[in-house]
């Protein structure tokens, strides 16, 4: 008898999967309501291969009742992370679609999200609640009072290129650096080097963000796990926050990503953010031991 190797043991061997993407921000959801779980090096396994290749891994669990399901996230590098805005965005798409509903609630590690459809039929609103600011909340290894402009600088010390950004959680940590161009930089290789910073224990999402009117933000992303993406949607989230908060913008924004543009109200009131925009379906399928068997090698 030939023992079963990882892959033909996976839990995940015939789930439903659907590759998907938010302003081109590749995205894999993977249906597990009826069970199973995905490894670190499962998600590393089908972030390579053509036909699940993703930014975000989107698993769905059962949630608590009420909750359309429980979503774990997991990064192109296989680490698990609390947030994904266009992620959610596609995963409410879906679960729409097959429900035949126009709203309904996504639960993460960060909490309940409110999801709603748009006017248009590849449109989703998320709730993804309010931001926190506290350097402690973001994390950072240092305590610093006014997290609007944090000491950190890439460059020559008298002529820094990129100098104190804004830095919020939003599920996930970013740091937001102004610029008046978002070239002056290649993120390729500055963008791990500040993901990675000792100031970043849990790393961070990195973001280039050009003011372009009191209701426009250009924005370029270095994303945490994943690296340059053509859309990430918290990142949206984090640069409107930050960019109110500093008065470089009003409180309802367009944010232009290369993918494409967001828009993000961050609410008076109960400080939510609310995030809209587009859930593009590529294909779905079913999860195979072919697809996962890099994950034994
Ligand atoms: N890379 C992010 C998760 C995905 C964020 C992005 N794809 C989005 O749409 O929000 C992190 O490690 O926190």
């Amino acid at each position: 008898m030939t023992m079963p190797d990882a892959t033909t043991a996976s839990s995940l061997i015939g789930r439903p999967f659907a590759k998907m993407n938010g302003l081109g921000n590749e995205i894999l959801v993977v249906d597990l309501r009826d069970g199973g779980s995905v490894t670190p090096a499962e998600a590393r396994a089908l972030a390579q291969r053509p036909e699940t290749r993703f930014d975000q891994l989107m698993a769905l669990h059962p949630g608590l009742d009420g909750v359309a399901a429980f979503m774990r996230i997991y990064n192109a590098d296989g680490s698990e992370v609390s947030a994904c805005g266009n992620g959610t965005r596609c995963v409410a798409w879906l679960l729409m679609r097959d429900a035949g509903v126009c709203d309904l609630v996504l639960e993460t590690d960060a909490g309940l999200l409110l999801c709603s459809a748009g006017a248009e039929p590849d449109q989703v609103t998320v709730d993804m609640g309010a931001p926190s600011f506290g350097w402690a909340d973001i994390p950072l290894s240092e305590a610093f009072d006014d997290t609007r402009a944090i000491e950190l600088q890439l460059g020559p010390i008298d002529a820094p290129l990129l100098h104190s950004p804004s830095v919020a959680n939003v599920g996930n940590p970013h740091a937001i650096f102004w610029v008046d161009d978002l070239d002056v930089v290649d993120l390729r290789r500055s963008g791990p080097l500040l993901e990675n910073h000792p100031l970043f224990p849990e790393r961070a999402n990195i973001s280039l963000a050009k003011v372009t009117s009191k209701s426009a933000i250009t924005l370029k992303v270095w994303e945490r796990g994943a690296g340059l993406t053509l859309a990430c949607g918290t990142a949206a989230c984090a640069a409107a926050v930050s960019a109110a908060r500093t008065r470089r913008t009003g409180r309802d924004v367009v944010v232009t990503l290369p993918g494409g543009p967001l828009r993000i109200v961050w609410r008076e009131g109960d400080d939510h953010i609310l995030m809209s925009g587009p859930a593009t379906l590529e294909h779905e399928g079913r999860i195979t031991a072919e697809l996962l068997d890099a994950a034994a090698a």
